[in-house]
């Protein structure tokens, strides 16, 4: 089914503080989103609207062309998962999935059983005696096995260890091959799952600094190094987002889309031109504001 999400001018305040400013995106399947931002800077909030946890003080949330909201025809689409406390929980794992079963339509248990299997996770025991990384685990489980075509990760892999987050993102794969959706997942761990995204969605504080096709923001970034006056004057013109000065060499990271024209004058010049990562384009551009210069 496919589905399209569009925010449109979306302001949202908690009492006098505004988390988010004039939101606007547009989402659609099948696509897996990188929502990525700093500490604070609105992830969990813009994703908690779009799960109908909280009402948008401003502006428009639309599925499919009908406004979101309390819309239950709409809603039922979507599925958030987070970093829920389990604590009260004194039920399994597996009745927990039975719930969820009967709760969403998409739900396909025998798809949970066998992911939380590949964890290894006992779905036997009381959520509230299971681990950090284990009630984690399971949140992955239910979002993967929800099938919901709006299935959203806030953080999923939290406590889980290298081996499991692994698995989890397999799983990702194996799923959007299989039952492709619109997957929205925010994360710190952004070298690790570069692999999955489609396309990239850049908070800083409550704003959107970026949102582009995964390829398009990475074939944007580059490093162009060599003798100081010569860098600064071959891109004098070019939107800089870090710079770097080791004695006489200076090494700064671009973000702006280039010809080939250009890469071929830079190499003229005897300037070294590299590839960055999205976290090298994610920490140049919000580390302490737009430009960060290091000594
Ligand atoms: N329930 C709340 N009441 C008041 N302010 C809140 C509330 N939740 C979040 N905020 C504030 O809104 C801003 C955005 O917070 P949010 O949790 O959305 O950020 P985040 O990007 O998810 O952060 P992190 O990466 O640390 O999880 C922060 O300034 C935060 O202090």
């Amino acid at each position: 089914m496919d589905m399209n999400l569009v925010l449109n001018h979306v302001d949202l305040y908690y009492g006098k503080e505004q988390a988010l400013t004039n939101v606007s995106l547009q989402l659609h399947s099948p696509r897996v989103y990188a929502l990525i931002g700093r500490n604070g800077s609105g992830k969990t909030t813009l994703l908690s609207l779009i799960a109908n946890y909280r009402k948008h003080s401003s502006g428009q949330i639309t599925l499919n062309g009908e406004p979101l909201f309390e819309n239950s025809r709409q809603t039922r689409h979507v599925q958030f998962l987070f970093q829920r406390n389990f604590d009260e929980y004194y039920e399994s794992g597996e009745e927990l999935l039975q719930t969820a079963e009967e709760l969403i339509d998409t739900f396909d248990i025998e798809a949970a059983r066998r992911i939380a299997s590949r964890f290894g996770l006992d779905l036997s025991i009381p959520m509230k005696k299971q681990s950090t990384g284990r009630r984690s685990m399971f949140q992955a489980v239910r979002g993967l096995a929800s099938r919901a075509p709006v299935t959203i990760f806030d953080e999923a892999y939290t406590g889980m260890d290298a081996p499991s987050r692994e698995i989890f993102y397999e799983e990702i794969l194996k799923e959007q091959e299989n039952h492709p959706r619109l997957i929205i997942m925010s994360t710190h761990l952004i070298s690790e799952m570069e692999h999955l995204f489609d396309e990239v969605i850049m908070l800083d504080q409550g704003r959107v600094l970026l949102a582009d096709d995964y390829e398009n923001v990475i074939s944007k970034g580059m490093t162009i190094t060599g003798e100081s006056s010569l860098v600064e004057k071959f891109t004098a013109e070019l939107h800089v987002v870090k710079t770097r000065q080791l004695g006489g060499t200076k090494s700064v990271v671009i973000f702006q889309q280039v010809d080939q024209n250009f890469l071929q004058e830079a190499k003229e010049l005897g300037l070294d031109v590299g590839r960055v990562t999205l976290q090298d384009i994610f920490t140049s551009m919000t580390k302490g504001g737009e430009l960060h210069e290091e000594q």
